[in-house]
């Protein structure tokens, strides 16, 4: 955005209540980073209205407020005998969303987005991937930030709307063609993709999480099928999973606004069908039935729900016009998000190292059961708990990691001030007398390499993608799927 661009309210989709149709340097959403001739959106919000923070707006020069009729009680007295133009809106966020979209003016011409309690991460980033193996131009943005042909950090899974079309519009500047990105309830429900123009939406599937910013499991889930009855238009793709009764419920919405539908799952009614599965140490083979066509792919991932994940991206893609026999032909290339069930190293002997973020009892479990199918040997688990963080959770991690692996070492996550052996022993007391207690993480690594024999594997959880242990205040280098290769390659005699 260069310095001298300005755009009148009237181009921003806003029309003023009190005051002219100025024209704006440019938006914000917090008062403390309004710049002289900003649009400050004075937004409701969970510890304050943000119309409080007018004065502060004022006074670093915004010339106009786009905010709702409990924000307007608060600025009218504010504005008497000024000239900043005052627009009052129904819905704030949802004009602030229309607005960042027509003050960037440009985004990839293929977007889609994707909602659901799992697999958002992943199913963004196979999309980019396939579209990246197809020869295209293409970045997925989410909980890892913005990767593929564009990369930037985000502080958000789906970032704010002004953010959010920056970084659109950056991307089509840069010659992106091609964006898959994720859709969290929270930001459906503050409305942060509704100015975008969306080609295809998929919903994974929908379990109970977030009870803490939705007041209900209704609410929760109004908020994910907004993405389907709101934001995707009426000729765009709808995929959905359908085995999941939500996906169901969607599928109803779907069709009565007329949109195209893809069902994903194991029933015989989905166009994208999920046959059968056979896991080996390295991924598994994969039957599904496209149209009726049965086809065998290979698909270099761990985790019976990886399969429902590639084959919803295969979908959107297709649904964003690829030939389906191109799309195919790319699964075998997808590579699993980093520190997510990720291969860190192989042993001489076959046996596998994997390094996951599992981080609570029930990722714990989920993630060793995950991971079950495809060892033949034994399964050895590193487990650990952070400190400063939710106590009551420790020795049920530990009990997890002793019910659903064969083997249990005990080690220190990100201690921070606490002290670590205290926070073991929590873990221990779940874990039980079986489990072995290795403080220093990269001892506890090594260990858990040197047990492994051939058809053996082990999952380091907790850390996943962190490149840093945090003791006491201080951050350490440390990364798990580099100690996985140094402790294997130290143990195979390559050092
Ligand atoms: C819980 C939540 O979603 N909060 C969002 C909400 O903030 P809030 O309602 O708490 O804001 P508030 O502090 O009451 O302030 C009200 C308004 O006054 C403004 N303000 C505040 C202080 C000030 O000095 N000046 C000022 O102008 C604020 O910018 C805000 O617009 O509205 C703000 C403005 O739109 C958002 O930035 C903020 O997201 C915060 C940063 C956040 O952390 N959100 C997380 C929970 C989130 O969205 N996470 C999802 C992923 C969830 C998941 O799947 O795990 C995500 O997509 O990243």
């Amino acid at each position: 955005m260069g310095e001298a661009v300005t755009k009148a309210l009237s181009d921003l989709g806003l029309t003023a209540r009190h005051g002219e149709d100025v024209a704006v340097t440019g938006l914000s959403v917090d008062s403390r980073q309004v710049r002289p001739g900003h649009l400050f959106a004075a937004l409701p919000g969970v510890k304050a209205h943000g119309a409080t923070f007018l004065p502060a707006a004022l006074e670093r020069g915004a010339v106009a407020v786009l905010t709702d009729r409990a924000g307007e009680e608060i600025a009218r007295p504010l504005l008497v005998g000024s000239s900043v133009a005052l627009v009052v809106v129904e819905d704030p966020r949802q004009s602030l969303a229309y607005a960042a979209a027509l003050w960037f003016g440009a985004q990839p011409a293929t977007v889609v987005a994707v909602t659901g309690t799992n697999g958002k991460t992943s199913v963004a980033t196979f999309t980019r991937q396939i579209w990246q193996a197809l020869g295209f131009e293409a970045a997925n943005i989410g909980t890892t930030g913005v990767e593929g042909s564009f990369t930037a950090p985000s502080a958000h899974t789906t970032p704010e709307p002004i953010t959010l079309h920056r970084l659109l519009a950056e991307m089509a500047a840069a010659g992106v063609d091609y964006a898959a990105m994720e859709a969290s309830s929270h930001g459906l429900a503050q409305r942060r993709l509704d100015g975008v123009q969306l080609s295809a939406a998929a919903f994974t599937n929908f379990t109970q999480d977030h009870l803490d910013y939705h007041a209900t499991f209704e609410e929760y889930f109004a908020a994910k099928a907004g993405l389907f009855t709101r934001v995707l238009p009426e000729d765009g793709v709808a995929v959905l999973n359908t085995d999941d009764p939500k996906g169901l419920e969607l599928f109803d919405y779907a069709v009565a606004r007329g949109q195209q539908v893809i069902r994903v799952g194991r029933d015989a009614s989905c166009e994208m069908r999920l046959g059968g599965q056979r896991f080996d140490a390295a991924g598994q083979d994969v039957r599904f039935i496209w149209e009726d066509a049965p086809q065998l792919v290979r698909l270099p991932l761990i985790g019976g729900f990886q399969a429902m994940n590639a084959l919803t991206a295969a979908a959107l893609v297709i649904a964003c016009g690829a030939e389906p026999a191109e799309v195919f032909a790319a699964l075998p290339k997808l590579t699993t998000v980093r520190g997510r069930m990720q291969l860190a190293a192989t042993r001489a002997n076959g046996a596998t190292v994997f390094v996951d973020y599992a981080h609570t009892p029930d990722a714990v479990e989920t993630a060793l059961k995950a991971l079950r199918p495809h060892v033949l040997g034994r399964l050895v688990a590193i487990v650990g708990a952070g400190g400063d963080r939710d106590r009551t959770k420790r020795p049920l991690m530990g009990r997890a990691a002793t019910a659903f692996a064969d083997h249990v070492i005990v080690t220190d996550d990100n201690p921070r001030t606490e002290d670590p052996a205290t926070i073991r022993a929590a873990v221990m007391e779940g874990a039980g007398p079986e489990a072995q207690e290795v403080g220093d993480r990269a001892e506890a690594i090594l260990r858990g390499v040197d047990a492994l024999g051939p058809g053996d594997a082990l999952l380091i959880m907790g850390k996943g993608h962190e490149r840093g242990q945090v003791i006491g205040t201080d951050i350490f280098p440390f990364d798990d799927a580099e100690q996985a290769s140094i402790a294997v390659a130290a143990l195979d005699g390559k050092i």
